[in-house]
């Protein structure tokens, strides 16, 4: 049967060392890609080879244009590389994934509730189950009290909230997050940060994120990959031993030093 529950806390001991020792959820083998159009050719990604561990988070900068979102779109299946290959680790299947985009995509006639149940509304009617699933994911992301509104009567960081929720519906594997707090205020931001990696030690899931900064990339991830300008490369990976929750370390010397060392990579 089916566990429609969402785990508030790790299931035993770190669920992230759990996770670690079965391997990657994917590779990604030599990939490049080329947009061909009437205007001309964009070479977006070159040679890209990286693989993300089960419940690692793994967070990309790079300059805008460089094809940090190509690369997730063809993780989810939206795009198809040119050259190369992703490899699914669990015997070839594809995990089970969400995606968060800086632009919320809420269906403003829907409530949140249905919203976030939306992957199980489009296969047919949601379950009892369902909803207390959605509720429950409400509570998680600090949406309890509007589980019945509109998108419009929420804020802007509310509405990225329902839209971490929705992508946390199928109880992913992998969660790719393209800039999903991007359009926020510093200081919401800063809230929804704490908040995801609060979730994300809770959840177990391995999470891909897309960002401009530097500084939320230290904040959530265990390795930063910084890539050239375009053709995206790899040019720099960075593994952040830093103390969770991070909060706390955010003002360190240590924190500073990463993120001006990863600025550098990027300024090159
Ligand atoms: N469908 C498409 N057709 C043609 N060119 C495309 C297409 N999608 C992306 N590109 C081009 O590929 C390059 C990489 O785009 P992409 O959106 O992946 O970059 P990005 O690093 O995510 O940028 P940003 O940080 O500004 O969001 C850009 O030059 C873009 O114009």
């Amino acid at each position: 049967m089916a566990d429609n529950t969402v785990r508030m806390v790790p299931p035993a001991g770190n669920v992230h060392a759990l996770n670690a020792s079965r391997g990657p959820v994917v590779r990604v083998d030599g990939v490049s890609k080329r947009f061909d159009t009437k205007s001309g050719t964009v070479q977006a990604l070159e040679g890209i080879r990286q693989s993300i561990g089960a419940g690692e988070f793994v967070a990309i900068v790079g300059p805008s244009g460089c094809g940090k979102s190509t690369l997730l779109r063809i993780l989810c299946g939206l795009e198809e590389p040119t050259e190369g290959r992703i490899d699914w680790g669990r015997e070839g299947q594809a995990p089970r994934m969400g995606v968060a985009f800086q632009d919320h995509r809420l269906l403003p006639w829907l409530s949140i509730e249905q919203n976030i149940m939306l992957p199980r509304l489009m296969q047919g009617r949601a379950s009892a189950a369902d909803i207390d699933r959605a509720l429950a994911l409400c509570k998680l992301v600090g949406l309890t009290g509007f589980e019945k509104r509109r998108p419009a009567e929420l804020s802007g960081g509310m509405k990225q909230r329902a839209s971490v929720a929705r992508a946390l519906f199928t109880d992913p594997e992998l969660l790719l997050l393209d800039e999903p707090f991007g359009a926020l205020d510093a200081l919401t931001r800063e809230q929804i940060t704490a908040d995801t990696e609060r979730i994300w030690t809770e959840q177990g899931f391995a999470a891909l994120l897309i960002t401009h900064s530097i500084s939320e990339a230290v904040h959530l991830a265990d390795r930063v990959i910084v890539m050239s300008a375009r053709p995206g490369r790899v040019v720099a990976e960075f593994k952040i031993d830093l103390p969770r929750p991070r909060t706390e370390a955010l003002g360190s010397p240590e924190f500073g030093k990463l993120c001006s060392d990863i600025r550098k990579k990027l300024e090159l």
